[in-house]
This record gives C-alpha cells, structure tokens and sequence, in this order.
C-alpha cells in the first residue's frame, strides 16, 4: 500500500488546525498509488460530515512542480472540468509540511477506476482527456516533462548498476529503443499542459461517466497528442500488453469527437506512442530494480509496457 510516511490522527489534527475544515474524526490510509503518500480524512464542521485527501508528496514529486500541478487542477477545477479542487489552509496557501514532507489537503472525488472499461468507457474517458487539453488551454504554467528524454536515459544508466536476469534483457531492449529514438519531441505540434499519466486508476467513473481526473503530480507542458499517445498506450492494451484495436478506436473516437487531431499530430501519433511505451517501461523497470519490500509497494511489469513498442512500431512502419 502506498503509506511511505505515516501519519498518526493527532499529527493529522495538528496539520488541519491550519485549515478552515473542522475536527479530523477519521484518518485511513489509502492503499492505492506508487507515488506519494495518500489518507482519506474525514473532518466534521458543525453536523457535516466531509471528506478528504490528505496527501503528502514523496522524494520522487519534485516539491517546486507543486504550484504547477495544484495550479492545474485548481485552473481545471474552477472551470467546471472534473477534478479534484486543492483546498486552500487559512492564509490561503495549497502546501503545508507534515513530518518532513510537503502535504497538501485536497477534495475527495467519489467514483471508482475501472477494471474492464467497456467502449462506451473509453470513448469517454478520450472525451475527457480532449477537454482537459480544451480547458487547460488558457492555463499560464509551464513546466518542463520530469520524466522526459533526459531522465530516461538517466533511469536506464541507474538500472544498468543493479540489473541482472530478465531485467538485463529488458535494459537491452530499453537501451536499443532510446538509440532509436533519440529526442522523438522535436516536431511543431500543438502544445499545453498534459496529465502525462492518464492511466485508467487515475479516472474515477460513477455512474456510467467520468466523475474525476486525479493525480496530476506527472503534469507538464507537452505536445498534446504524447498525452493522447500516453492514455492509449494505457487504455488500449491487455494485461499482457497486447494492442486491443477495438479499445484504441473507441478511446481515439471519443478524443476526437472533442478535439479532432491535426496531420501533424496524426503523423506523429505511432512514434509518440513508442516514446509513451519506453517512458513507462523505463520507470516501471527502475522501480522494480531498486524496489524496497519495506515500503510495502508492488512494482508494476515493464516487459508489458515494452511489448506495446511492437503495436506502434507496426503502425509507423505502415
Ligand atoms: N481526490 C481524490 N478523491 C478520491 N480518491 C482519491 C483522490 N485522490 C486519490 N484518491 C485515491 O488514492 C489513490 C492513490 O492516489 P494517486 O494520486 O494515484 O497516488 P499516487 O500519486 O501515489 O500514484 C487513488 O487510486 C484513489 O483511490
Ligand atoms: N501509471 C504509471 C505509474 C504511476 O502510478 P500512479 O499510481 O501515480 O498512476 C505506471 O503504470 O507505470
């Protein structure tokens, strides 16, 4: 479960004095995320009951790209967008510290992720990846991609210290695609501020739609069509990490319903999509390198996110 630094009920009411929300009466771990560390709080304010995320960023969320993320959702949420809204603590700051770490209190969003998302699902859940990009349009922050090609290659040397058996054979794999493709972000496509990590366990659904976008803590400013590359990469593949084709179109449909791509993008879609497949192959294989049991975290699979290459690959060679 994703608990790094824990949090005892007296050091959450301690933290919330800060804040205009009530008394903390319930504080429970959240199992869920590789990130960062996340509690649903639950305060009560007179006879109202509200519920909450207390989050607290670890080591790997670089502290000065909070404004950024806080600010986007905030832009978003303000907006109408479904997402969830930072709250702000009396002197109407997002951050606070809490046992050594940036915290931020955030609105708690119901719905749940799911597991087997139907094609009614995906074309919605494109749709509101489109009008992320339409509503974040007019947002001034910009912040450069933390996991871009730079850091992969980074990542890849880290790996090359510790890997060995199946993992050696995938650094050799990631190593071949980074010489491949090189900087794949050098064309003039449209660009904004992206999610980067739009997995279907970061959209909750209720009731047959989307009811929040969460964990913008990856969000930058990118081309638009890599998020797009990024959300099919996670949305249009099996457990085994081959292409379902009727998911990919759906997912696409739904996406350009809102906002249909240029040709530019279009062209740029296959390579974008295998640079999406080797940035989270690479994070996914260095995790799991230098994966810590005491943090109680499971790794996720690289080898699934690399056979994606395959899918794209064949799409770009067509
Ligand atoms: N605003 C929110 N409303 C409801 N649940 C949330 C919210 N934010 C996070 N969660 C829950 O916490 C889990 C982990 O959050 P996430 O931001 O994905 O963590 P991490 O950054 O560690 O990956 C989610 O899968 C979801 O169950
Ligand atoms: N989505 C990434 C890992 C980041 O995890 P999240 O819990 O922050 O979405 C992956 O699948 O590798």
């Amino acid at each position: 479960m994703a608990v790094f630094t824990p949090v005892s009920l007296d050091e959450a009411r301690r933290f919330l004095a800060g804040y205009d929300l009530g008394e903390v009466v319930e504080l429970a771990a959240i199992a869920e995320g590789v990130e960062n560390t996340n509690y649903r709080l639950e305060t009560r304010q007179g006879s109202a009951r509200r519920r909450f995320v207390l989050t607290l960023f670890e080591a790997r969320t670089d502290e000065a790209s909070l404004p950024f993320c806080l600010g986007l959702t905030a832009h978003l949420a303000g907006r109408g967008f479904p997402c969830p809204t930072p709250i702000e603590d009396r002197s109407g700051g997002w951050l606070g510290r809490l046992n050594g770490r940036a915290a931020a209190v955030i609105e708690w969003k119901t719905g749940a992720w799911l597991r087997t998302p139907s094609q009614a699902d995906q074309a919605a859940a494109g749709a509101v990846l489109a009008r992320l990009h339409q509503t974040a349009s007019g947002f001034a922050g910009r912040r450069d991609n933390p996991v871009g090609p730079a850091m992969w290659r980074r990542l890849a040397d880290r790996c090359a210290a510790g890997a060995s058996g199946e993992d050696r054979s995938l650094l050799d794999q990631v190593e071949a695609a980074l010489a491949r493709l090189d900087d794949p972000f050098t064309d003039d496509l449209p660009v904004g501020a992206i999610h980067a990590d739009y997995f279907p366990d970061n959209i909750l659904f209720e009731e047959g739609a989307v009811s929040a976008v969460i964990d913008f803590y990856f969000g930058c400013t990118g081309p638009l069509v890599y998020d797009l590359a990024i959300a099919l990469s996670a949305w249009g593949f099996d457990a085994e990490g081959r292409a379902m084709p009727e998911a990919l179109a759906a997912f696409q449909r739904g996406y350009e319903a809102v906002r249909p791509l240029s040709e530019a993008e279009r062209a740029a879609l296959p390579r974008l999509g295998e640079a999406a497949a080797l940035r989270f192959t690479v994070t996914r294989l260095h995790d799991r390198i230098f994966h810590d049991p005491s943090k109680l975290v499971t790794p996720k699979d690289p080898a699934v996110f690399l056979r994606r290459m395959d899918h794209w690959r064949a799409l770009e060679n067509a």
